[in-house]
Parts: C-alpha cells; structure tokens; sequence
C-alpha cells in the first residue's frame, strides 16, 4: 500500500498538496523544488526564457496594433505566463509522483543516468498505433535482450513518452530475436559490483518500472523463449503476461547471490502471493506455461511461437480489453490501479474522481443515447 505522499499520483489529489508533501520531506523551504533534479530545474528554466521572449514578442505586436500597451492586453499576457508555467509545473510534478524515489532517499537522478550511459548497447523502440495499442520492443538481440545502461536510459524516456500519449489504450511489450529478456547484461552488472552502484540502478529501474506499472494503459508482457532475472522482474510491472510454448520465466536472483531489486519480489508477491513467491524466487524455479497458468502469472498460453503470429495473437487478446472510448478504458486502468495501491478509503475516494471525470461526458451521453440496454 502506498504512504499518504505517494497515494498523491493518483487522480484527484491536487498537485499542490503533494508538492508540499513531497517538498517539506527533504527542504521545505525550497517547496517543490527539491525534488527537481538540476536537468529538469535547466529545463524549466530554459522552457521559461523562451516563453518570456514569446510573451515579450506578443507584447510588442500588441503595442505596435493598438499604439499602447492597454490593461487588457497585460492581463492576456500575464494569463497565458501563468497557464504555461502551470501545465509546466504539473508535467513534471505528474513524474515526480509516479515515480517512488527523490532526493529525500537520496537519489541522485542525474548521476545515475550519467553512470549508465558509459554501457552502450542495444535499443528500445515504441510504435503507436493508431487503434491506441503501443509495441514497445526490448532490441539486443545478440544478448538475448539484456539490459544495458543505454536501454534502461531509453526505456525511461518511451515510458515518459508513453506517459504523454493521451490516446493509448493498450500496450504490448516483447523481446526481439523470439526472446523475452535476460536481466541486466552481465557486463553492466560486473561494472557496478559495489553496493551503492547497485542500488543506484535499482532506484532507476524501480522508478521506471513502477511508472509503467502506473500507466492509464493496459498492459501486457508477451513472453517469448525466457524471461531471466531482471526480464522476469519486468514482467510483473505489466497488467498481464501471456507466453508462447517453450517459454520460461524464471528469477535467477537466488543463484547470482541477490533478491530481485527491480521491484520484482514486491510484485510478484501481489500476483501470486506470498506462498508460490517465496517458493519461486528462493527455488529459483524454472516458470514454463502451463505452470504460469496455474499461478495466475500468465493469462493464457498462446498457439504461435513465431515472433510475427504471437504478437498477432497477443493484439487480438488485448483487444477483447481495449475496445471503446479511451477516456472509459484509462479511466478503467486508473482507478483499477488505485484499488491495487492504495488503501481502501484513498482508492474510494480516487473512485469517485475519476467516476466524475466520466459521468455526463461524451462516452456516457453516446452510450445513453445509443446502447440503452445491453443485452
Ligand atoms: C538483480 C538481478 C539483475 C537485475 O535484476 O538487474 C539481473 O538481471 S542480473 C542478470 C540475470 N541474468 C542472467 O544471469 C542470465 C545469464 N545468461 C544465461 O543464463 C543464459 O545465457 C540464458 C539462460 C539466458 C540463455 O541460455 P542459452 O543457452 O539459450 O543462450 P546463450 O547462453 O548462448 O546466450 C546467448 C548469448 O547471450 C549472452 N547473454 C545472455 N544473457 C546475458 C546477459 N544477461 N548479459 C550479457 N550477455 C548475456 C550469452 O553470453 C551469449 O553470448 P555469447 O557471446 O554467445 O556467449
């Protein structure tokens, strides 16, 4: 269950209130700002300067056309400064609460990023598709689509993009090559062999895979050949899994001297339970099919193992799922999320926020007008 500052990413909290919930923990001086990494305050500030010479250019037009510059036009300009720095303010406090580590743990995003972009290698591509399903494709193959620093650098940055795509429904994620994902790459791995290193690329991932967890999209792993260690742990940050005959999933933390540091073990435990948790993470047990089935970690198993066909299937199966207006399907996601996370009162509170966000808007008043019955 999420603490009262991180229930805040959920609909109906307002941005100010976790500003200073957030803000107070670390310098409550410094309010919001303390949880800005120096990037996004560089950004900001930036994005502020182009504004000011926007809003000074308008100014001047407005000068040239009405020969002064009357109450009117000052009070449009000051309007539009105010909305833009708002919409601003509420993007990146939008990341900050999806996200569960800030300065006050101690985490120190931009270092992190900079350790990580020294292992290059491989890629992670997005495609929208206009039906409002996305395929978001792990691409290393030679390693059986092992993370390097690069791709967790750019799965951070399609998840923000994924944050921003207001007409997604639904997302599919899959390993190039007939493969899932073999965890870290080993090599990035014996790189960063010190405790502090380690838990600096676990804040990382915890912090993507946990806003990606938090998407208003449904989500679904298509397990390919194996999902290994940190492949397995990704996995659990989807809404559902399907796998294809022969797949495997298997947490080999155990065997490498580790628990699962991506958020995996918290997840796991929430999907089967504590009981088959335990026994898969401290037996490092080999997960194929039909025993995903029977432990509820996977949906279904699918009939095609070609890359081409199982994807194929596994937009069909999203389907039956994402059908309809995007407002009803993110809204769905949302408080289903808040239901997951949050305690009961918060999440029948969120209920009722977004259920008004809902309720007399255009999907409701089509529906009322057009499907009266649903027989
Ligand atoms: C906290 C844990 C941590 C995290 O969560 O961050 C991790 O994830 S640590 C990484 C955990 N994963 C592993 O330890 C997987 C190690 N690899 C294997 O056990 C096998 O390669 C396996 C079972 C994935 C596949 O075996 P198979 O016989 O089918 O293929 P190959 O072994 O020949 O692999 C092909 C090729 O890929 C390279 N490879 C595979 N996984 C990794 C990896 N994680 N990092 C780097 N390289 C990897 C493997 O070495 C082969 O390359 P080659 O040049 O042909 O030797």
């Amino acid at each position: 269950m999420l603490d009262a500052a991180t229930s805040h990413h959920l609909l109906g909290c307002s941005p100010e209130t976790s500003v200073v919930m957030l803000g107070t923990a670390t310098y409550p001086c410094l309010g919001p700002f303390s949880v800005w990494s120096p990037s996004m305050l560089a950004d900001l500030i930036y994005v502020c300067i182009c504004v000011c010479i926007y809003i000074y250019n308008i100014y001047i037009f407005f000068f040239f056309l009405t020969g002064h510059a009357g109450n009117a036009c000052l009070e449009m300009v000051i309007s539009m400064w105010k909305n833009l720095l708002q919409t601003m303010k509420e993007r990146i406090l939008q990341q900050r609460r999806m996200s569960v580590y800030n300065q006050a743990h101690g985490y120190e995003e931009e270092l992190v990023k900079k350790q990580l972009q020294q292992f290059a290698g491989g890629s992670i591509n997005l495609t929208k598709e206009d039906s409002g399903i996305g395929i978001l494709t792990l691409n290393n193959p030679k390693i059986m689509n092992a993370f390097t620093g690069t791709m967790m650098l750019e799965l951070q940055e399609r998840v923000t993009e994924l944050e921003n795509w207001k007409d997604g429904k639904g997302l599919i994620i899959y390993g190039a090559g007939n493969t899932f994902c073999s965890g870290s790459d080993l090599n990035v791995v014996k790189a960063i062999s010190n405790s502090q290193d380690g838990m600096n690329m676990c804040m990382f991932m915890q912090n993507t895979l946990t806003r990606l967890m938090r998407l208003p999209l449904i989500t679904v792993a298509l397990v390919q050949g194996k999902a290994i260690g940190g492949g397995a742990e990704l996995i659990t940050a989807c809404d559902f899994r399907l796998m294809t005959p022969g797949s495997e999933i298997r947490f080999v933390h155990k065997l490498m001297g580790l628990v699962p540091g991506w958020g995996g073990g918290a997840r796991l435990v929430r999907i089967v339970g504590s009981r088959a948790a335990l026994k898969l993470l401290s037996g490092a047990t080999r997960v194929d099919p039909e025993r995903a089935l029977h432990l509820g970690l996977s949906e279904e198993t699918l009939s095609s193992s070609d890359e081409a066909g199982a994807l194929e299937e596994a937009r069909a199966w999203l389907s039956q799922y994402t059908e309809g207006p995007a407002s009803v399907i993110r809204a769905t996601k949302e408080m289903v999320a808040a239901g997951r996370e949050l305690l009961l009162e918060a999440a029948l509170r969120t209920e009722k926020d977004i259920f008004g966000t809902l309720w007399g808007g255009p999907a409701n008043l089509q529906a009322l007008a057009t499907r009266p019955k649903h027989k």
